[in-house]
């Protein structure tokens, strides 16, 4: 469980996060939502300690990350696996090699079973056959997929996702989606996502919390996110028209019950 409470962060006079606080559950996917330039991704930075909030804290697991001590940050670090909007895969290495990659920085573990590691990473997220291609043969959900084996391959606690559909068709979006929430509940590890895709909302979002200029306005599940009374967050959601849709047939359902 990741906590964070009060985060604030302002770049030169624009106030980007303005008193955030939450929680983010274990075996869950998490969803920060919200339209572009709210803070989404500066909020992500904050929690992995890539960028520094002005005011607040992120505890993990009930200890205490933000200006803690160097060796207690990275120990936190070592469990935490990264899935970059762009894939970020290194151009001159192979698919092994970019899942190795991490584990070589991180963990003192002999050849083969880090080759084994690597292996057990890529067959499950279905590229075992992949080991020496280049990430230029592969095609964006393939690059994703080897993403989220680099990000699992040092046995992470905590996954954090920015924008993992961005570039990708509607069901590779699908299945890249699914394979996020499949691992989360497998290893029972706590999944944060950045996004502003519905369908990502209606797929997989276990917990979300919107965010409107900075500030948290909602927080819920995707079984009660259309039930919303949050203008911002209504307008938000039904600016796409399978949710007015959708919308539509819960209260015409609901209407026929009464
Ligand atoms: N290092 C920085 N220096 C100055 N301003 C920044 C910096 N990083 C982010 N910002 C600003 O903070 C605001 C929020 O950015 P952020 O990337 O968190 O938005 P977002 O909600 O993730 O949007 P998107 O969905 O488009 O990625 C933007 O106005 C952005 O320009």
């Amino acid at each position: 469980m990741i906590e964070i409470h009060n985060i604030h962060k302002t770049f030169g006079d624009k106030k980007v996060l303005d008193g955030i606080s939450g929680v983010f559950e274990t075996g869950k996917t998490n969803l920060l939502l919200g339209a572009s330039g709210t803070g989404k991704s500066v909020l992500l930075k904050c929690i992995v300690g890539l960028v520094k909030p002005d005011l607040g804290s992120v505890t993990f697991d009930g200890t205490y990350f933000t200006n803690n001590k160097l060796d207690i940050r990275q120990e936190i670090r070592r469990k935490i696996g990264m899935l970059f909007q762009s894939s970020a895969l290194f151009d001159s290495m192979t698919v092994e090699e970019n899942v190795m990659f991490p584990l070589k920085m991180l963990a003192k573990m002999p050849k083969d079973e880090r080759m084994d590691r690597v292996n057990f990473c890529l067959k499950r997220v279905g590229l075992e056959n992949a080991n020496k291609k280049m990430p230029s043969e592969l095609s964006g959900g393939m690059k994703k997929r080897v993403g989220i084996a680099r990000a699992i391959a040092p046995d992470c606690t905590y996954l954090f996702c920015d924008e993992p559909n961005s570039g990708l068709d509607p069901l590779t979006a699908l299945k890249i989606d699914g394979l996020i929430k499949e691992i989360t509940e497998e290893y029972n590890i706590t999944t944060i996502v950045v996004t502003h895709d519905m369908n990502s909302v209606i797929e997989i979002g276990d917990k979300i919390m919107f965010l409107y200029e900075g500030k948290k306005l909602w927080e819920g599940t995707r079984d009660n996110i259309l039930d919303s009374d949050v203008p911002k967050l209504n307008e938000f959601i039904f600016a796409n028209r399978l949710m007015r849709d959708a919308k539509k047939v819960e209260e015409e359902e609901n209407g026929s019950h009464q």
